[in-house]
């Protein structure tokens, strides 16, 4: 993979992990095969594989077996070569015209390694640490690894809307988009990069914590560290994060 000559530092990229005929057939599944949630309409839905985390324990639940991953997942693995061993979580994702997920990290305590793939439409992600900011545009077919600063030290998200408009100005109408994101435990279940801000292990050791967060479990957000509304940014996007659990 090759790192991304932008800021944040860290976010490796290979285009074309699979080819278009592959992908075509994967939409096909992913439309015709798969049982998805029912969930707010328009809005983002997920179906997980793989271990289900524990966020009593902050370990793997041991009451949910591990869902082995289907057929039509084996080939999109990540090669052993890239981590050294499959990913431990999967989660497979559908946004609707429309859809998003708010700014968020992937908690740092509970994963370390993290990477997603693109499939079907592309679509604008937006990176973000305080005032900076920075968009990268997920090209279908791309897997892209968030390592360094752009896992740990910039939020990431997909805003909620029917367009994406371009670095060249021009505006690009959303369309039916899925990804797959992986996901591999963190050794030791505790994050050492101190980030006061975006770290729940530092937030913890300096005695911050965020009730509303281990208590739920929300299916569609596993993993997520949700964050508070930042006042600066009054949008509806933050409010959403507000909003979940
Ligand atoms: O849809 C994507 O590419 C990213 C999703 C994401 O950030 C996540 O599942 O944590
Ligand atoms: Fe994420």
């Amino acid at each position: 993979m090759e790192e991304l000559p932008i800021e944040p530092q860290g976010i490796l990229w290979q285009t074309d992990f699979i080819t278009a005929e592959h992908e075509a057939r994967l939409v096909q599944i992913f439309r015709t095969k798969l049982v998805w949630p029912d969930v707010r309409p328009g809005g983002r839905i997920s179906l997980h594989y793989g271990y289900t985390f524990d966020y009593k324990t902050f370990g793997v639940d041991p009451d949910i077996p591990f869902k082995p991953f289907p057929d039509w997942l084996q080939p999109l693995i990540p090669p052993t070569t890239y981590e050294g061993r499959p990913p431990e979580q999967v989660c497979l994702q559908y946004y609707p015209p429309g859809a998003g997920i708010p700014p968020h990290v992937d908690t740092h305590s509970i994963y370390d390694q993290l990477y997603s793939l693109s499939l079907g439409a592309p679509v604008m992600m937006q990176f973000r640490r305080g005032d900076d900011r920075s968009e990268v545009d997920l090209a279908p077919r791309s897997l892209m690894k968030m390592s360094g600063d752009s896992r740990l030290h910039w939020t990431h998200g997909i805003k909620k809307r029917k367009t994406d408009t371009l670095s060249d100005g021009s505006v690009r109408l959303r369309e039916d988009r899925w990804s797959i994101t992986y996901r591999w435990l963190r050794a030791g279940g505790e994050c050492e990069c101190g980030d006061a801000k975006l770290c729940d292990t530092a937030q913890r050791r300096n005695g911050v914590e965020r009730e509303y967060r281990w208590k739920t479990y929300d299916a569609d957000n596993v993993g997520l560290l949700p964050l508070p509304v930042d006042t600066k940014d009054s949008g509806a996007e933050s409010q959403a994060v507000a909003a979940e659990p």
